[in-house]
């Protein structure tokens, strides 16, 4: 067993000795990727963190089986056989983004242990961690504040926030029941970010809420967070009627345009944990996105670390007690196009009138980080209805952009595209030059 060495990435793995073969493993169901993964995760661990204690590993596996909401038959598996399940696996680069996932899950899970290093599957490629900022850069950008004095403003965020934190913190064992990576479930704890393609896993914990399929429902929120999520989605519901206004009256429309063509009816929530990073220069919070909705209104805590991509510079959108930032997402920018580019492809409305924004969160040595971003979708009664751009922005000097579609393909494109990718140029209209 010392000898054994796996290829991965185009480099020789030691796979270090495991002890004798009477350290056994618990398995689920016997079913081969099961098996598989489990080797997966006790190869990371081990490589990871030298010396390796297995019986660390064991505990490791057990709560994976709590993750993956398998029924555990007990039956016992033998290191060999884990392992030989492993070199079968890292030979199945089809396997190679749900091994990073899984393996997220199991170092997310044992906070108690001091990270020195992080792990690879959370390692960027050096484009995407640039740090380039407002401060290092020649012209200097700002992100334009709006004052909503005399307004509900945001003020009870804290207490938002500290209801997410106090959600993330508690004991794994109390969040267990929450882990999902399932689409159709509407209330799920992730870690490492929603990886839909090959992408490096990113350094944040996530509670993702989605009921684009129907109303929102309380009663399936974490309990410990309820209160403040069902005061939460009444207050960005509130504040989403007054945007919609304005942002109807910024593009020369009637006020109530927006709010009759319902395209901000629903709210999908991301409360996101931002853990301490021992190697910040590695990855990213999250990655450069633009977000597929149509709007989405952003309250973060006063750690820093967001950034906005603006004239190929990072400009940091620093935190600023009470605001909400707010972005614009594609489906917007089909609608408007012109105007604006964030929530992911929502844009489409206004035709690049308001354009969607690429923005991401820095990986950071201080820390947690939180924050609840709320993107609004159309209804899911309009799931199926056309959203095209709208009439009364084109003119010959603006002639359409995208096509119109509707959120159940726009939806569609997204989670075929990927997270970081904007999903909008499939909807552009090819035009003869
Ligand atoms: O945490 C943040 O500030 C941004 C999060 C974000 O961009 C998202 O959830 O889409
Ligand atoms: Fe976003």
């Amino acid at each position: 067993m010392d000898d054994l060495q796996v290829r991965h990435q185009n480099q020789w793995i030691d796979v270090p000795s495991a002890g004798s073969s009477s350290n056994k493993y618990r398995g689920l169901n016997g079913r081969r990727y099961v098996i598989v993964y489990a080797a997966t995760v006790l190869f990371e661990f081990v490589k990871w963190r030298q010396p390796a204690c297995l019986g660390q590993a064991r505990k490791v596996e057990f709560k994976y089986c709590l993750a993956m909401k398998q029924s555990i038959d007990h039956m016992t598996l033998s290191l060999e056989s884990l392992l030989e399940g492993l070199l079968l696996f890292l030979n199945d680069s089809e396997h190679q983004s749900n091994y990073s996932l899984m393996f997220i899950e199991m170092i997310m899970e044992n906070e108690s242990m001091d990270l020195i290093r992080i792990p690879r599957c959370f390692v960027h490629p050096p484009e995407n961690v640039l740090k380039s900022s407002s401060k290092s850069s020649k012209i200097s950008h700002k992100v334009p504040i709006i004052d909503f004095e005399g307004f509900e403003s945001c003020r009870r965020s804290e207490v938002h926030l500290a209801g997410v934190k106090r959600f993330h913190e508690q004991p794994q064992e109390a969040k267990a029941e929450l882990y999902s990576r399932d689409p159709k479930q509407k209330v799920k704890l992730f870690y490492g970010g929603v990886v839909l393609t090959k992408e490096s896993a990113v350094w944040r914990d996530t509670v993702a809420i989605n009921f684009q399929d129907g109303e929102l429902d309380p009663e399936l929120y974490p309990e410990i967070l309820r209160e403040e999520l069902s005061e939460y989605t009444k207050h960005m519901t509130k504040i989403s009627k007054t945007l919609s206004e304005l942002i109807s009256e910024a593009l020369g429309l009637r006020c109530d345009y927006l709010s009759s063509i319902e395209c901000m009816d629903t709210q999908a929530l991301a409360c996101n944990y931002y853990p301490v990073c021992p190697e910040p220069d590695l990855t990213v919070g999250t990655t450069k996105h633009t977000d597929p909705s149509f709007l989405t209104i952003l309250v973060q805590d006063n750690m820093g670390g967001l950034q906005v991509h603006r004239q190929n510079q990072w400009v940091d959108v620093p935190p600023l007690q009470g605001a909400l930032v707010v972005n614009i997402g594609d489906f917007m920018q089909l609608e408007f196009q012109n105007l604006c580019r964030t929530l992911s492809d929502a844009t489409l409305i206004t035709n690049d009138k308001f354009r969607s924004v690429e923005h991401r969160v820095l990986a950071q040595e201080v820390g947690p980080r939180i924050s609840v971003a709320c993107f609004f979708f159309p209804g899911a009664a309009n799931k199926f209805k056309p959203y095209g751009v709208i009439k009364e922005l084109l003119s010959d000097d603006t002639p359409m952009i995208y096509r119109a579609t509707h959120l159940a393909e726009f939806m569609g494109q997204y989670m075929s595209t990927g997270s970081s990718i904007s999903v909008l140029s499939p909807f552009k209209v090819t035009r003869p030059c």
